[in-house]
């Protein structure tokens, strides 16, 4: 492209993103090389994903998402959290917003502690529930194994992630996959650990999937709301679960921070 980009580096419990402003619609969405060499950890700025701040007609702004493989991905949760932090930055809105995202318009308010709390879709549809774990959609696909006690630590999630990802199930769409072990303790949380899905690797924590190990643990005794522990940091999660297995009011809250900011020629 021959240009510089001003950039803004944000993580959400080390989920990092690259975030660019681009009101002015000037960023190429279908020049997947760009995005995946701003993304790369040697080559580039190197982050998970990165995320367009877009203006949209009805919404304070627009999110648009691409995982660090290049292309355009489904909702990311620690995205949006961090795109809503990216916007107050800018001055786009104050304490509360509403935005649109890949799976539809999104609400999200920042605390006094500076907590950014989204509201994620109604998770519809029932579990698919089976030997393998249980499948379930929060925006992004995710697949949610439950560990026995003391074994997530020394789990190779790249491995057994990869393994299922690419799974002649899982083979065409993808999915992200979450190991979990359950709290030792009522007030401990709930562990995971994350593959993700077009990042190919192990995320240091992922929004949509720390949503989708909540609602599959209320079915295990999970109360909302719900905390979850990732290499990266806590999240909480609380939602309403409705009688026909479906979900409703499913809040993803954390921290969102601005790492850095700059330039990059590309
Ligand atoms: N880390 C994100 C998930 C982003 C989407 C995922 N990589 C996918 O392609 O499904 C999150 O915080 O939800």
């Amino acid at each position: 492209m021959n240009m510089t980009l001003t950039f803004h580096k944000y993580q959400g419990t080390g989920n990092d993103f690259v975030l660019l402003d681009d009101r002015s619609q000037q960023f190429d969405v279908t020049d997947y090389c760009l995005v995946r060499h701003l993304c790369d950890r040697r080559r580039g700025i190197g982050a998970d994903g990165l995320i367009l701040l877009r203006n949209h007609p009805g919404y304070d702004f627009e999110m648009v998402y691409f995982n660090a493989d290049g292309y355009l991905g489904s909702m990311c949760g620690n995205g949006g959290r961090c795109t809503v932090a990216f916007a107050r930055h800018l001055g786009v809105m104050q304490e509360k917003t509403r935005f649109l995202a890949a799976d539809g318009a999104h609400e999200a308010h920042i605390d006094a502690a500076g907590l950014v709390h989204l509201r994620m879709q109604d998770v519809l549809g029932q579990q698919e529930i089976d030997e393998l774990g249980v499948f379930l959609d929060t925006g992004s696909p995710h697949l949610v194994r439950f560990q026995p006690a003391s074994t997530l630590a020394e789990l190779n999630v790249v491995v057994e992630g990869r393994a299922i990802r690419n799974s002649e199930r899982f083979r065409d769409k993808g999915t992200n996959v979450n190991f979990v072990e359950s709290p030792v303790a009522p007030d401990q949380p709930w562990q995971v650990r994350t593959y993700e899905r077009g990042v190919e690797d192990e995320t240091f924590s992922c929004g949509t999937g720390v949503t989708a190990v909540a609602l599959a643990a209320s079915r295990r005794g999970a109360v909302s709301p719900v905390r979850l522990r990732t290499p990266g940091g806590d999240l909480q999660v609380a939602f309403e679960a409705r009688p026909d297995g479906s979900f409703s009011q499913v809040y993803l809250s954390g921290p969102a921070l601005r790492v850095f900011g700059g330039q990059v020629d590309v």
